[in-house]
């Protein structure tokens, strides 16, 4: 298979896990199918496992071509503009997978979505690899479940090794939270 046909199974196949996790979240199976499902899923395990590749060749994660960058466990989202190291902007939306509570996103999800914009913003390519020092939400607003949301990260100054980072997700015109983070360049031999 090529590295693009790759690429692309990958992507419909966490696609696809991407729904189950949201039908999972929201299911209450009977005895008999989820006796079903856990076979199936342990079955999948370990097909699986004998696939194991190391870090550098793994698509999940680190696909910034795709959706989510290739992973089903992060908010949904797509960038539409980039202009790294300066600024992203794009579009998410949270599933069911990913409800705290009344309809709302659980809140420990929004900055992983910020951490990853982050991470891409900081960590672009020909750039030093960074890690977050420190990441502030403010949650304005409840995020809803389902709702189509847009957002804008982008870097407010750098001073020496050190990237201050902001960001917004936005429900149409309400700012639903507010992100500055902290990247610092790694030292060399630092993990
Ligand atoms: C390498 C990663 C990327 C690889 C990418 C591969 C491909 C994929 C690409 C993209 C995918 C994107 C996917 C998302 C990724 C998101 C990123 C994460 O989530 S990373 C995980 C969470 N973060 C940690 O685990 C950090 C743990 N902490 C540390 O390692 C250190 O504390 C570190 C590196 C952050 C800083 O330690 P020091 O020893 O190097 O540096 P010191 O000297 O302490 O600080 C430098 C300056 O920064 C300030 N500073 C450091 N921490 C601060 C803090 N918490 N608050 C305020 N200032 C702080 C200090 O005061 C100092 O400032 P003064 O130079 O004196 O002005």
């Amino acid at each position: 298979m090529t590295a693009e046909a790759s690429l692309r199974q990958h992507d419909a196949v966490v696609t696809r896990l991407r729904h189950f996790l949201d039908a999972l979240a929201s299911a209450a199976p009977d005895e008999q199918s989820g006796e079903r499902l856990r076979h199936d899923l342990a079955r999948w395990t370990e097909d699986l496992r004998r696939y194991a590749v190391p870090e550098s060749r793994r698509y999940y994660g680190r696909s910034p071509t795709l959706a989510s960058a290739g992973q089903a466990t992060t908010p949904w989202y797509v960038v539409d503009e980039a202009t790294p190291p300066e600024r992203l902007a794009g579009r998410a939306s949270f599933g069911t997978f990913f409800l705290g509570g009344r309809g709302a996103a659980h809140g420990g999800t929004i900055p992983l979505l910020f951490d990853e914009l982050f991470g891409w913003l900081a960590n672009s390519e020909g750039m030093p690899p960074s890690r977050t020092a420190y990441l502030t939400t403010n949650y304005r607003a409840v995020v809803g479940i389902g709702r189509p949301l847009t957002f804008t990260a982008w870097t407010d100054r750098v001073e020496g090794r050190k990237r201050f980072l902001r960001a917004e997700l936005r429900d149409g015109d309400t700012v639903c939270a507010e992100a500055d983070a902290l990247f610092v360049t790694l030292r060399p031999g630092q993990p």
